[in-house]
């Protein structure tokens, strides 16, 4: 086994789960009721965040009851680091926003700066409104905006530093079956 897989191995089995994939099942369920009502008539574009946003876009899809459709974005600012830096856009949606509902569907909510710049670009280009849907959204003071929110939000979890569902630690473990943090993080 290399040394890559060993750590990551280790970090799993240190790590402290804090949601069960049964409750993650239940918030998307209840994420996907959600939205369904609320803008099941808007006929809205539906940007998944690239690469974290991936698992919460697929499981939710199918659960969507009306018909979507689907694109992607990619920005990222935490890299292989448990810090945020500066956003770097590595896709910028193509697909025509012009008077659109948008929907803009991510892991994890921290601190906010990523949805922000995301909603902010979308509605410098032509969205009619941008709302925003979150698997987790982090309990702490540190917010790009003081109360900043998800339209639609699955779970609030501690202020750790998570992997699982999506969220990665260093580029591994966001096929982890639930919702986990690293062990002193
Ligand atoms: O609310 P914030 O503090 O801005 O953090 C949230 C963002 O951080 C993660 O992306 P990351 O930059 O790690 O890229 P990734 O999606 O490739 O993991 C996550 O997927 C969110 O997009
Ligand atoms: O806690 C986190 N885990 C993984 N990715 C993240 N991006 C922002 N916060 C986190």
């Amino acid at each position: 086994m290399t040394d890559t897989v060993a750590e990551l191995n280790q970090v799993m089995a240190e790590a402290d789960c804090l949601v069960s994939e049964q409750q993650v099942q239940a918030a998307v369920q209840s994420l996907a009721d959600d939205i369904s009502e609320r803008l099941k008539d808007t006929n809205p574009l539906l940007f998944c965040v690239m690469n974290g946003g991936l698992i919460l876009t697929g499981q939710l899809l199918p659960r969507l009851k009306f018909p979507v459709q689907a694109e992607y974005l990619h920005a990222t600012r935490y890299r292989q680091e448990t810090t945020g830096g500066i956003l770097e856009w590595k896709l910028q949606p193509e697909a025509d926003m012009n008077g659109r509902t948008v929907l803009i569907v991510d892991d994890i909510l921290d601190e906010g700066t990523t949805l922000c710049a995301i909603a902010d670009y979308c509605l410098a280009h032509g969205a009619r409104e941008v709302l925003t849907a979150v698997l987790v959204d982090k309990q702490h003071d540190r917010k790009a905006r003081p109360g900043l929110k998800a339209d639609f939000t699955g779970l609030e979890v501690e202020d750790r530093f998570l992997f699982g569902y999506g969220m990665d630690y260093k580029g591994y473990w966001r096929n982890a079956p639930g919702i986990y943090a690293v062990k002193g993080l």
